[in-house]
């Protein structure tokens, strides 16, 4: 059987892919894509940095205890700079749904701000290794994806681990987040800490131990719809389908 790349399919594909690239950088305009460019090469390093450090903390200390220590600052410097993304979106550089956007960048954030950093003692759960493992993963990929893009040569491989690495590390990671949460509920209970009690001359309560748990729900009806959207993301780029998305 003549493979693709023999009967000049796959040629023709990457001369589409090229002409589509031309097309959108003439639509998003030089200042944007240089920005753009600049942002996902600077992504795509602070990830790469990250996952460094974690197999060099791992080599030399055969554990997980501290891992999340060594790597905080790095972490949260670059996750905190995906607020970008939600920006990208609002000024319309990235064609993306705003809130599928911003679901995914304020879960991270709450969780790298709100969860491990605010609550020392779950920082060496095994959980957070399994989220920070998947993110990484995924932003490696992700970024570096967005970049070749941007300059027109999208090796296949990337294109590849961009539409279907997620399958599997979009569950390993939400997993993670979960059991991290669970993990510091009893932390968020017995210290009542960021809770608010009554009575106050604002007259407002709010309790973090039942937030966390309304926030744990939430990944109910949320997550599978972040999923769903990658697999039609999926379908479109590597199969070519059209699809119309109604989450604007
Ligand atoms: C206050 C508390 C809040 C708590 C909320 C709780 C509920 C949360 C529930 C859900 C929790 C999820 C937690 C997340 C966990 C993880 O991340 S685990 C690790 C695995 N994760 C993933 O695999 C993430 C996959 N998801 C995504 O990538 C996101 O959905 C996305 C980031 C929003 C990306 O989706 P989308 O942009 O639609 O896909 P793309 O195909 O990549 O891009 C579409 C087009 O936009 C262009 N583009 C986008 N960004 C850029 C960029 N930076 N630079 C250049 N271009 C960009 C892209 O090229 C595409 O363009 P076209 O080719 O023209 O279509």
């Amino acid at each position: 059987m003549a493979s693709s790349e023999e009967d000049g399919t796959n040629g023709a594909s990457e001369a589409s892919d090229e002409k589509e690239a031309a097309g959108k950088r003439r639509r998003l305009g030089l200042l944007a894509t240089a920005w753009l460019t600049f942002y996902n090469i600077a992504m795509t390093a602070g990830w790469l940095v990250l996952a460094i450090a974690m197999v060099r903390f791992y080599m030399e200390k055969g554990t997980h205890r501290g891992l999340y220590k060594s790597i905080q600052k790095t972490l949260k410097f670059f996750q905190t700079f995906a607020l970008l993304e939600v920006v990208h979106c609002l000024i319309g550089i990235v064609p993306t749904s705003v809130l599928v956007t911003g679901v995914q960048v304020s879960s991270r954030i709450f969780m790298v701000w709100l969860i491990t950093h605010s609550i020392k003692p779950i920082q060496n759960e095994e959980s957070v290794v399994l989220f920070l493992v998947s993110w990484t993963v995924t932003e490696i990929t992700r970024y570096s994806f967005y970049t070749f893009s941007l300059l027109d040569h999208l090796p296949h491989f990337i294109k590849w681990a961009r539409y279907n690495l997620f399958i599997i590390l979009y569950p390993v990671g939400v997993a993670g987040e979960l059991l991290t949460i669970y993990a510091a509920l009893p932390y968020v209970k017995k210290s009542g800490m960021f809770s608010v009690r009554l009575p106050n001359k604002y007259n407002v309560s709010f309790d973090y131990y039942y937030f966390l748990l309304i926030t744990m729900a939430s990944y109910i009806p949320l997550f599978p719809q972040l999923y769903f959207h990658m697999l039609r993301q999926r379908r479109k780029v590597l199969h070519g389908e059209v699809i119309a998305e109604k989450d604007d």
